[in-house]
């Protein structure tokens, strides 16, 4: 027998979702600048390995026919959209003298960036100060922080935010001559975006508001301020300011630190204007903290330049072990040097 039941009609049509609009990824054009000397990097001979970091390794490198020498960039894992804001960046702050100029960007053809740079002979401030094995005097300290703050001035007017200033991303020339470098996580703010969500950088030089801003809005550029403030205190002090010497900074406790200790104390035989610098730069509270313009009419700079022209240095506060001239910077460029060869 044949069970003939007829089954119920069940209204199978189904209901789809409307498709989600996926935006499409337009990659922007990647911006190539070969200069008139190098017109691509088989120009370059690599001579050494100056350092490499999350971006990309950086090395120093000989132009082939005129023998003058570059840093050379070399990203792997091609042009990512944080790497076109880097190239953008270096191309649109070719007219400052504190931030590090680039001099040509190349895309190689297995998908490599290259970004040729002026090369810094002294390296980087925390080289120096380790190869020092100690401390700035004031009116070095000074020196740095009026270039610096000149460079970040010029950067924020741009509405351009660094968002990773350490003493190993400040470089200096043999003359002394400090410029910003290192723009892998720097960002050019538009009106139309919330700059605040994207805490990148370097954990140990954030300022409290990119950890706990409560969900409000703040200054962004006042982040570069805080990490400055920090950097010339440890170059001051001869190490990182929320650790006692010799100790490793542990990820954890510089966050708890950072956010809800006071901020480092400056050694009592340091000036007052340098004192109350830092106390400017080192505002837990975003909107007292004083703007890198603000700051270069500071009297801890404003007094340095009136006393010993900030092109001319001399002598500063005699502290041990501590850089008192450019001719003892000229003799740190020679053993840094040395030690790499
Ligand atoms: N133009 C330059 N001239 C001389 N040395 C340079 C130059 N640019 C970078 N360097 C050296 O190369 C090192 C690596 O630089 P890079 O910007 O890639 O990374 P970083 O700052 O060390 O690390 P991270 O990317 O993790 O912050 C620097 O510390 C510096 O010593």
């Amino acid at each position: 027998m044949v069970l003939s039941m007829k089954r119920p009609l069940v209204n199978l049509h189904v209901q789809l979702p409307k498709p989600v609009e996926i935006p499409q990824y337009i990659p922007t054009p990647l911006i190539l600048l070969p200069t008139q000397e190098v017109q691509h990097v088989s120009d370059l001979e690599k001579l050494q390995v100056l350092g490499s970091g999350n971006g990309g390794t950086v090395y120093r490198v000989c132009h082939k026919k005129s023998s003058k020498v570059y840093a050379l960039k070399v990203i792997r894992g091609g042009a990512t959209e944080q790497v076109r804001q880097e190239i953008e960046i270096l191309r649109c702050c070719t007219d400052s003298p504190n931030i590090v100029q680039c001099h040509g960007v190349f895309e190689e053809s297995f998908g490599d960036i290259s970004i040729l740079m002026e090369y810094m002979e002294a390296g980087s401030l925390d080289v120096l100060a380790k190869t020092t094995l100690g401390s700035f005097s004031e009116t070095i300290i000074a020196n740095i922080a009026y270039q610096s703050l000149t460079g970040l001035d010029y950067l924020h007017s741009k509405k351009i935010v660094h968002r990773d200033i350490k003493p190993s991303n400040l470089l200096v020339t043999r003359e002394m001559q400090v410029k910003i470098a290192d723009f892998g996580v720097s960002k050019i703010i538009t009106s139309s975006e919330n700059a605040c969500n994207g805490s990148v950088g370097t954990c140990a030089y954030m300022s409290p508001e990119k950890f706990d801003s409560d969900g409000k809005d703040y200054n962004v550029f006042s982040g570069d301020v805080w990490s400055l403030g920090l950097t010339l205190m440890e170059l001051y002090i001869g190490h990182y300011p929320y650790m006692q010497p010799g100790k490793e900074a542990e990820k954890t406790s510089v966050i708890w630190e950072i956010c809800f200790e006071e901020p480092p104390c400056m050694p009592k035989d340091a000036s007052e204007h340098f004192k109350d610098f830092i106390q400017c730069c080192l505002q837990k509270d975003w909107t007292k903290r004083w703007t890198a313009r603000q700051l270069l009419s500071h009297p801890f700079i404003i007094s340095t330049r009136q006393n010993v022209g900030l092109g001319s240095i001399k002598l500063g506060t005699k502290r041990e072990n501590s850089v008192q001239s450019i001719g003892e910077i000229g003799e740190v460029v020679a053993v840094r040097k040395k030690t790499r060869v």
